[in-house]
C-alpha cells in the first residue's frame, strides 16, 4: 500500500496534496498497490475529495496529541500508522509540514526520504530527480529500502480526479508511542500574513523596489484582492520594511506555482526567478525592457507601474461591477 500524508486548509486538502495524491495513485498503480491516506485529528470530512483521488482508506491518526503541532510526536505516529498499516511508499507535499513530518517519520521507521521531488518513478528501486539549491540544481537519485518516502515539489504534478471515485473506507489509528516525545512546544503564534497564502495562491501580484514605498503596496493589495489573489514580493521589499518576510517570494522566500504572476518593479534576479519560475503565466510590469523578469515573461508591459496599475485596477474595478450587476 500506498500512504500519502494529507494536508488541509479549513478542511479543504491543499494543492500540493492533491498534486501528491495525483503523483501517489501513478506510483501505485505501476505497482499494483492501493493508494490509502493519513490525516491528524478528525478529518472524516476530508473523504468524499480522497476517494475523488483514488483513495480506498483514509486513516486518521487520533489521540490528545493531535491537539497541536508536534513535530516529533506527529512524525512518530505516522511512523507508527506507516508499521502497523504495512506502507511500502510514502508521498506529501513538499511544504515546510509535509517534510517536518516525513522526516520524523522516517528516521524513526530508519528509512530513506527524499525532499522536494519534481519526477518519481516506482520499481524495486524508486528513481526520482529532486530540486537542490533553492531550485538552481536537479539531483537525480534512487531509493531503496523497505519503505520509501517522499515529498513532491509544488507545481510538479497537475492534480487529477477520477472520472468515478473510489469508495473509500475511514479508519482511526491511535498510536501507543507518542506520549512523551515533544521537545518543541508551541507557545505562541503570530499570523503574519493575511487572506490567501502564496504557495496555493492561484494569482500574485507581487512587487519590488519600482513600486517605491510602503503606501506603493495598497495598489497591488486592491488588485490582489478583487482578482482572488495574494500578495508576494522581492527581497527588497522586505529589507526596505514595506512587506513582511512572509510575503517574500524567492530562494529565502516562498516558492510560489500561481496560475498568474504580476511582477510589478522587479528585476527578476535570479534568486527571485527561482521563486516564481513555478507560475504559469508571469505578467511582468517593469521601465526597464531589458530586466531579466521582462525577457523570461511570458508577457510584459513597458512602463512606470504607477501608471501602469491603476489603469488595470481601473478596468479590474469595472470588470467586478459588471460581474456583480449580472448577478
Ligand atoms: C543569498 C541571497 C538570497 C536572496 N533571496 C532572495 C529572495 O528570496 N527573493 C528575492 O526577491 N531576492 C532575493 N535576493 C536578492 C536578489 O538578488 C535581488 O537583489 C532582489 O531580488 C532585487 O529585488 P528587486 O527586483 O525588487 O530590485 P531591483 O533589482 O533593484 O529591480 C527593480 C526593478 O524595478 C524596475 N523599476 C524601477 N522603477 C520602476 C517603476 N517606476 N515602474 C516599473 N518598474 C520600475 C527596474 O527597472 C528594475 O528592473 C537574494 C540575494 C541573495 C544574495
Amino acid at each position: 500500500m500506498l500512504l500519502v500524508l494529507v494536508e488541509d486548509e479549513s478542511g479543504t486538502v491543499t494543492s500540493g496534496s492533491r498534486e501528491a495524491l495525483t503523483l501517489a495513485r501513478g506510483l501505485a498503480a505501476d505497482l499494483g498497490l492501493p493508494v490509502h491516506a493519513a490525516a491528524f485529528g478528525e478529518r472524516s470530512e476530508l473523504a468524499a475529495t480522497l476517494s475523488a483521488y483514488g483513495v480506498s482508506t483514509l486513516h486518521l491518526l487520533e489521540g490528545t496529541f493531535t491537539d497541536d503541532y508536534s513535530p516529533e510526536c506527529w512524525g512518530a505516529a505516522l511512523g507508527e500508522l506507516i508499521q502497523h498499516a504495512g506502507a511500502t511508499g510514502v508521498v506529501a507535499a513538499a511544504s515546510d509540514w509535509g517534510n517536518e513530518v516525513l522526516a520524523h517519520a522516517s528516521a524513526r521507521t530508519g528509512e530513506a526520504f527524499a525532499s522536494n521531488c519534481v519526477t518519481v518513478h516506482a520499481g524495486e528501486r524508486w528513481s526520482l530527480t529532486r530540486v537542490r539549491g533553492g531550485g538552481m540544481l536537479l539531483e537525480d537519485a534512487e531509493l531503496t529500502g523497505a519503505v520509501k518516502f517522499v515529498s513532491l515539489a509544488t507545481g510538479s504534478v497537475e492534480p487529477a480526479e477520477l472520472p468515478v471515485p473510489q469508495q473509500i473506507a475511514t479508519q482511526s489509528f491511535l498510536p501507543e508511542q507518542v506520549g512523551d516525545l515533544a521537545h518543541s512546544t508551541i507557545v505562541d503564534r503570530t499570523t503574519r500574513g493575511s487572506g490567501v497564502s502564496l504557495s496555493t495562491a492561484r494569482v500574485i501580484v507581487s512587487g519590488g523596489r519600482g513600486v517605491g514605498s510602503a503606501e506603493g503596496f495598497e495598489s497591488l493589495e486592491e488588485l490582489a484582492t478583487l482578482l482572488g489573489g495574494a500578495v508576494g514580493c522581492s527581497r527588497v521589499a522586505t529589507n526596505s520594511g514595506w512587506r513582511p518576510h512572509s510575503d517574500q517570494v524567492g530562494l529565502t522566500g516562498t516558492k510560489i506555482a500561481a496560475d498568474l504572476y504580476i511582477a510589478c518593479g522587479i528585476s527578476g534576479a535570479t534568486q527571485h526567478w527561482v521563486g516564481c519560475m513555478g507560475a504559469k503565466t508571469i505578467l511582468a510590469i517593469n521601465t526597464d525592457p531589458e530586466a531579466p523578469l521582462v525577457t523570461r515573461a511570458d508577457y510584459a508591459v513597458i512602463g512606470d507601474v504607477h501608471q501602469i496599475l491603476p489603469a488595470i485596477l481601473e478596468r479590474a474595478r469595472a470588470r467586478k461591477q459588471e460581474v456583480q450587476g449580472a448577478a
